[in-house]
């Protein structure tokens, strides 16, 4: 795992990472299982809401986007491999990390799980495989010279670290009631 290959993978998943931030910053309100339920249990639960998911793939988008100029205003300085966002790749990260995020509440809802309750590695996993899925079928080749073998491996060993990371970070500032 070489430092390149890091901030590669880290770079990458930026716009599918964000989004989770966002979403946490400024989600809230009208839920977008309108509270219906499906066997006694809600579909999604109060975590998954409309703002938050709009905020999510706006920020996603943009930081997609941000991070373009970004690599290019640094081309030339970096030995680092920076890769840019096409814009249908930008939007499917971000949609893809909420929409992974949403699957991941509708199968915990399903194991009896209420809102909040920790799903060790589906947390921490369900938006890398949404981004991820989705970003392969709306742009294949740039997936595929973006999300090399090594760099999935690393963004599967290391995106679990980061997301454990961030939400203690955001339980101790009181940004989130559990932290996971
Ligand atoms: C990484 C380690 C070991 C320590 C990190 C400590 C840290 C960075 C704490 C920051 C906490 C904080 C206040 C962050 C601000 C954003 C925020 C409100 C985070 C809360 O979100 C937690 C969680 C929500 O996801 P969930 O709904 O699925 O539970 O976020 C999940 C985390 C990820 C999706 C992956 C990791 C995310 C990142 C590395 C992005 C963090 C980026 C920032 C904190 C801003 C820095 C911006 C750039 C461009 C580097
Ligand atoms: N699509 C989303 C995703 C997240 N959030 C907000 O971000 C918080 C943290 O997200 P997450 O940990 O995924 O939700 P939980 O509350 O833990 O709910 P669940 O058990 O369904 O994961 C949520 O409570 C909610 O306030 C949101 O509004 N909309
Ligand atoms: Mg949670």
């Amino acid at each position: 795992m070489t430092l390149s290959t890091l901030v590669a993978a880290f770079w990458a998943m930026l716009p599918a990472y964000l989004p989770n931030n966002a979403a946490v910053l400024f989600g809230g309100g009208s839920p977008i299982d309108g509270g219906r339920e499906w066997n006694g249990k809600r579909l999604l639960g109060d975590g998954k809401t409309w703002r938050g998911t709009a905020a999510g793939i706006l920020v996603g988008t943009l930081t997609a986007c941000g991070l373009n100029r970004v690599a290019a205003a640094v081309e030339g300085r970096t030995s680092w491999s920076l890769p840019r966002f096409p814009l249908r790749a930008s939007v499917a990260l971000a949609a893809g990390a909420m929409l992974g995020d949403i699957v991941g509440s509708f199968l915990k809802r399903r194991t009896g799980r209420t809102r909040g309750a920790m799903a060790p590695g589906l947390d921490q996993l369900d938006f890398v495989a949404g981004a991820l899925a989705l970003a392969r079928l709306v742009a294949p080749n740039w997936f595929q010279k973006t999300f090399t073998r090594p760099t999935v491996a690393v963004v599967l060993v290391v995106t679990p670290l980061l997301h454990v990371g961030t939400n203690v970070g955001a339980y101790l500032l009181g940004l989130k009631d559990e932290p996971w």
